[in-house]
């Protein structure tokens, strides 16, 4: 709601406590003019909704807006009576407790309209299960009954209402609406049978005729024209330009069906709206007695005879009492009927319940009547009740935010309802014992009656009381009652007698039967008059309300033409002053205009001080105290209550809006000039944008050009995107020969690349490398120069490192020529197997030793040759010269073969003496001799030689050589 206080001054402010002067009526007529004609037809008074009808169809009663102001804080959209409905739903949800809406106002002010309102955003809103979809039809479908039954139309409504409405809703626990019921006030029952020039009966009547069947209209004997039927006629407008009835019939039928009522049901009840017609055709004349005898015999038969030896008016006169007694009576079975249709069938039992009371506003005719006087004294009772409540909830809020109290003067309007009600003493007491008392009861003799008792009640005149100036004014059969909303004088000629029908307990209707019980005909039973029946029923509305929660909705009437837009000061002005308005705002403004949740307020204003902009740490109540500090506020504006700052005048907080408004212009500019610069450099990025991908375009073209302004950036790019990506992917060590795919255009760098990159890691291999590594490193290089590709298990023995404790001098295994077949294996010290023969290497020579014993010496210098098989068997000879001393070449079996023949070769320095043979090798045995050595694969590895001396090497699938 503070959204708009801005623009207090085109469309006045949305809650008259913000009005400067809060007790100048012209004050607030003008706020409620500026508003009305800018088509905003709702303003608070605190919470209570003030509504001018509008008399035009304004697109605010939306799905689209109900879902707008579901759950969303009361005063943070513009007045509603959406807002009052979510409210009350809301905190009977969160709190579990009852609740009722009362809506008020003068005919034609909007009030039905504003309830049925209510009861669709219920229905659009609240959760709903397709078992609870029926209830919910039956809420939305009795007001089509009730208003056939219970609406006519009138000279200022041509729907009003002539009866007052409460109907409860229920909810279950889950806050679905799951049943209801509906309370009936003072249906207006002279309506029946008299109708003022331009008014109509009861919707109903006009129908039946209108769209009842052929065969339904036969069966009850009546005729499809209005013009035939005297009840009907009176007004003079059966037929009414805003309303069809013929419409209105088929949406009643349909509304039957769906809330319960039998074909049974309906035969009764069109039953008796067809006898009231024929009822107000009978016509009387006079006997030679002068008695009333019945003219015209046909319409009798649709009713009960007439039996009192009665004179023609009094025959009329109880005509016209049964007629309205029958649709009195029938009017409150329907609406317990349609009760038992709404009743909660399906929810839980315990739930909540919100009332919208619909109840005529205070009524000051030319000539006023006992209803009126009832109608006003239910509005004075209403009043009272109101400002009941809203004092109590001020008071109670003061206190509950430790704020004291100040006395506000108003108007208390009970000492009129006790001029009314009161026990014995009151206008009600004195008429019922006017009409109970034996003896004939006139309109004069109440009336002194009443002079006598309460004639010297400060709100009661009569012409008798009355000073000389106002005595004039007032008729010898009148009495005045100086209401709170103003002087209503009326008429003590009625009809005070009780009239009881016996004939009618005994109908074959069943409705009348049930409405006219004959319990009632028990003389001994003290009956109840209308006005303390009223009086009774109002006490328990009294009741039912004061036990819930309240809202209200006070309805105003524009003009008396329902023209939109005509907004008619005077008739407003009376309106205000019916409707308690000003005093209820006197009330609700109570010293303070304004209060607010202190977070509320904070969220707010929180940019107007820079302690607390733009976010606030600490508790919301200090926040405020620092920002109203940072403002200004002097001490008789404001008061810090528990949970709420209260505003003394609407000025201050008018003042505080506007600088907020200030600042919110400017806070709003640097987000503006902040868009600019961001739109500009987006603007350029874009440009830029567009000029970059044009080049790559360009440059990808002309990419396998040599470099030229075309292609330029591209192969920068693409270098710079290859490099870094190289930079990821570049080889961690000499061993990883991986490179990335370098594209087409940077070949011949990649390559340069990759030879640098893998030089570098050699160099750096090699700079880490130990003298003993290295040595290592030296010796495999020779074992790879020799063996590599050559010789089964080379691949094997590269990771096995070479021993310095081996060969050096001594140990290395030997096979003894004449053993092969069978070697003993024995370890040395070493662990290195050891057979009778040993190999030795020293540096100008190897020594074959044989039990430690030289056995035979190689010089290296003499060495012609060394052999091995290309098979993992660890058999090698070493071809010594033909010479008579040595016995032949040297056969050795070893286990580290690659290790041996490597270190022999680098001690004779010759590499290339060593052959890897295939199949065979010829050897010398020795005197010239020669033999053969077979290499093959078998299932067993042995060695042994044939008779003829040859040797064959028989290895496994494993290398002999291999012990792990
Ligand atoms: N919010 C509204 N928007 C548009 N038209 C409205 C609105 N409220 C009332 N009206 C118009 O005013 C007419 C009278 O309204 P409504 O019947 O609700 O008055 P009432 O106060 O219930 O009168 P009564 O006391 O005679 O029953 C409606 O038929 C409708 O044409």
């Amino acid at each position: 709601m503070e959204g708009a206080l801005i623009a207090r001054d085109r469309v006045g402010v949305q809650d008259f406590v913000l009005l400067d002067s809060h007790t100048s009526e012209a004050a607030f007529l003008n706020n409620l003019r500026k508003r009305y004609q800018e088509n905003l037809i709702y303003t608070y008074i605190g919470t209570l909704l003030v509504s001018v009808n509008p008399y035009k169809e304004l697109d605010i009663y939306t799905v689209t807006q109900m879902q707008l102001y579901r759950g969303v804080n009361f005063f943070e959209l513009p007045p509603h009576l959406y807002a009052i409905a979510d409210n009350a739903y809301r905190v009977m949800c969160s709190e579990y407790n009852n609740h009722f809406i009362l809506i008020s106002g003068e005919s034609g002010a909007g009030k039905t309209e504003a309830s049925k309102k209510i009861l669709q955003y219920y229905a659009v809103t609240c959760p709903t299960t397709e078992q609870l979809q029926v209830v919910r039809d039956r809420l939305l479908l009795s007001n089509p009954v009730l208003e056939a039954f219970g609406n006519a139309k009138t000279l200022r409504n041509d729907n009003s209402s002539r009866f007052g409405k409460y109907m409860d809703i229920q909810f279950d626990f889950k806050g679905a609406p799951v049943g209801g019921h509906i309370l009936s006030y003072l249906i207006e029952k002279s309506r029946v049978v008299h109708q003022n020039h331009g008014e109509r009966n009861f919707h109903i009547f006009y129908q039946l005729l209108e769209g009842g069947e052929k065969d339904l209209l036969c069966w009850l004997g009546l005729e499809r024209n209005p013009q035939k039927y005297a009840y009907l006629v009176q007004g003079r407008c059966a037929k009414v330009f805003s309303i069809n009835d013929k419409n209105d019939w088929k949406i009643v039928r349909k509304a039957f069906s769906i809330i319960d009522f039998t074909e049974k049901d309906l035969e009764h009840l069109f039953g008796i709206v067809a006898s009231v017609l024929h009822l107000g055709n009978i016509q009387f004349e006079e006997d030679s007695n002068g008695h009333a005898i019945i003219r015209n015999g046909t319409q009798i038969k649709w009713i009960s005879k007439v039996l009192s030896p009665l004179n023609v008016d009094l025959a009329f006169y109880a005509r016209d009492a049964v007629a309205k007694a029958i649709y009195g009576r029938t009017f409150t079975w329907l609406v317990n009927k349609i009760n038992g249709s709404l009743a909660n069938k399906v929810g839980s039992l315990s739930g909540t319940v919100i009332g919208l009371l619909d109840i005529y506003g205070f009524e000051v005719l030319d000539t006023n009547s006992f209803e009126q006087f009832c109608i006003n004294y239910c509005n004075e009772k209403l009043q009272q009740l109101l400002i009941e409540m809203t004092l109590k909830a001020e008071q109670e809020e003061y206190e509950m935010e430790g704020i004291e109290w100040e006395p506000i003067p108003y108007f208390n309007n009970k000492i009129i309802c006790d001029l009314v009600e009161q026990k014995h003493k009151g206008i009600i007491s004195i008429l019922d014992e006017e009409c109970l008392r034996p003896g004939e009861a006139t309109d004069l003799s109440f009336l002194e009656k009443l002079e006598e008792k309460v004639g010297d009640h400060a709100h009661f005149v009569t012409r008798k009381l009355a000073d000389q100036k106002t005595r004039k004014s007032i008729d010898w059969v009148d009495f005045r009652l100086l209401h709170y909303a103003g002087e209503v004088t009326y008429c003590a000629v009625g009809d005070f007698s009780l009239m009881v029908f016996q004939v009618l307990c005994n109908s074959k209707n069943g409705i009348v039967r049930d409405c006219f019980l004959l319990s009632e005909l028990d003389s001994r039973r003290r009956p109840e008059t209308v006005a303390t029946q009223f009086k009774n029923s109002l006490m328990s509305l009294i009741e039912i309300l004061m036990s819930k929660e309240p809202s209200y909705i006070r309805c105003i009437k524009p003009n008396e033409n329902k023209e939109p837009g005509k907004f008619d000061d005077c008739l407003i002005r009376h309106q205000v002053k019916y409707l308690g308005l000003m005093e209820h705002l006197r009330v609700r403004r109570a010293g303070f205009a304004y209060r607010r949740k202190y977070e509320h307020f904070l969220r707010r204003y929180k940019s107007l001080c820079p302690a607390t902009w733009p976010h606030w740490h600490g508790p919301a109540a200090e926040g405020v105290e620092r920002l109203i500090k940072h403002i200004g506020y002097k001490p008789e504006e404001y008061k810090l209550g528990r949970t709420k700052i209260f505003i003394r005048f609407p000025k201050t907080l008018f003042a505080t809006e506007d600088a907020f408004e200030i600042r919110k212009h400017l806070l709003g500019m640097i987000p503006a000039c902040w868009r600019g610069v961001l739109a500009r450099k987006e603007a350029k990025k874009r440009t830029w944008a567009v000029q970059i991908i044009r080049k790559f375009i360009q440059g990808f073209i002309n990419r396998k050009k040599p470099l030229c302004p075309e292609n330029v950036e591209f192969v920068r790019l693409v270098q710079y995107k290859y490099l870094m990506k190289l930079r990821d992917h570049i080889p961690r060590n000499v061993l990883d020969k991986s490179w990335l795919q370098p594209p087409s255009i940077l070949e011949e760098i990649s390559e340069m690349l990759q030879k640098m990159c893998i030089r570098n890691l050699v160099r750096k291999y090699c700079r880490g490398v130990t003298p003993e590594r290295k040595v290592q490193l030296q010796q495999k290089a020779v074992t790879s120069a020799i063996f590599r590709g050559k010789k089964e298990g080379y691949q094997q023995s590269i990771n096995l490192p070479f021993a310095d404790t081996r060969l050096s001098e001594e140990v290395l295994i030997l096979a003894p020529y004449s053993q092969y077949a069978t070697p003993v294996v024995k370890y040395d010290r070493n662990g290195f197997k050891a057979r009778e023969r040993l190999l030795v290497l020293t540096q100008s020579s190897a020594y074959v030793v044989e039990m430690a014993k030289i056995k035979q010496k190689i010089d290296y210098a003499t060495l012609k040759g060394i052999s091995t098989s290309n098979l993992g068997d660890g058999i090698v000879v070493m071809h010594v010269p033909e010479d008579n001393k040595q016995k032949g070449d040297v056969i050795l079996q070893c286990e580290h073969i690659f290790e041996m023949v490597t270190k022999l070769c680098m001690l004779a320095n010759k590499q290339n003496l060593v052959k890897v043979v295939k199949g065979s090798l010829r050897f010398r045995i020795g005197s010239g001799k020669e033999g053969t050595m077979v290499f093959t694969v078998g299932p067993e590895p042995h060695v042994f030689k044939a008779k003829d001396g040859q040797l064959t090497v028989v290895r496994l699938k494993l290398c002999l050589h291999s012990r792990s």
